[in-house]
């Protein structure tokens, strides 16, 4: 189980302070996809920063499997917004999938079997020698999530990972998200600021207000497990979903005006 318990966190510098994470309490269950939605420069990166043991929070703190966490926990991949910064342009798609593996001390066939496997499950079989930079956005992240994914990872955050592709490869990769993690048992927790996606991905919502943030509402999502962008985002429980999360996220930000 991921564990954050009133999490804090102040950045100081140059004789400035800004509170960006008040006092931030949920969990994230085994097996669980959550997404976490919040208006622009609520905290999701740096709370994820957190989550993920890239900075040290103020105060409050954060458990995955009930230990604390203190640096980048084993078992957790992340998947950021930038893919192009994400991958190394000077190595193959093969070796940027690997690179994590090699790291972690997985012997050579393992690693062969594991990023086969990793490419095909993200449909880019056949791509493996090809470098990021002969590849589109859609699947230059698909690269990433592969990577991500062949790491064998209990937990996997993604941090507005479709934000810079079109829309159609974005609905692509949002039943690609849903279908590995039904198929690999990971636990998700996916941030975006759209909030479509979030109920359309999320077998959660958690909702955060501006910043200093808290977390201002959650929803179970109860549409059924199986989801397709044509008939889900028309079912009226979608509509109804997504608009209690709208109105919750137009409340945070009148809150922040006032
Ligand atoms: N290194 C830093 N030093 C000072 N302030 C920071 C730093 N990083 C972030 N902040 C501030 O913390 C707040 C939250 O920023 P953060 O990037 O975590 O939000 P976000 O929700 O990810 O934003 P966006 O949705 O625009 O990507 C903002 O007010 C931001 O200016």
């Amino acid at each position: 189980m991921l564990e954050v318990k009133s999490l804090r966190k102040v950045y100081s510098g140059g004789g400035r302070e800004v509170e960006a994470l008040r006092d931030l309490t949920f969990t994230v269950d085994n097996g669980d996809l959550v997404c976490l939605v919040g208006p622009s420069g609520c905290g999701k990166t740096t709370l994820l920063r957190c989550i993920s043991g890239l900075l040290t929070p103020t105060s409050g703190d954060v458990r995955v499997g009930g230990k604390p966490v203190t640096g980048p926990p084993p078992g957790m991949a992340v998947v950021f917004q930038e893919y192009g910064r994400s991958l190394f342009p000077w190595m193959s798609v093969r070796d940027n999938v690997e690179l994590p593996l090699k790291q972690k001390g997985v012997d050579r066939g393992r690693r062969r079997e594991l990023v086969e496997g990793a490419l095909d499950a993200v449909g880019l079989d056949g791509t493996a020698t090809a470098y990021p930079w002969q590849l589109s956005g859609g699947m230059q992240q698909r690269v990433a999530i592969a990577r991500a994914v062949a790491y064998e990872p209990e937990t996997l955050l993604m941090d507005e990972p479709f934000a810079a592709v079109d829309a159609q490869t974005r609905a692509d990769l949002e039943d690609l998200v849903r279908a590995l993690w039904q198929r690999l048992k990971v636990t998700v927790l996916f941030v975006t600021h759209d909030i479509d996606e979030a109920v359309y991905l999320g077998r959660r919502v958690v909702m955060l207000s501006s910043s200093p943030t808290v977390v201002q509402d959650e929803l179970v999502v109860d549409l059924p497990a199986e989801r397709d962008q044509l008939h889900t985002r028309a079912d009226p429980r979608f509509i109804e979903l997504r608009t209690r999360v709208y109105e919750q996220i137009q409340l945070a930000k009148k809150a922040a005006q006032r």
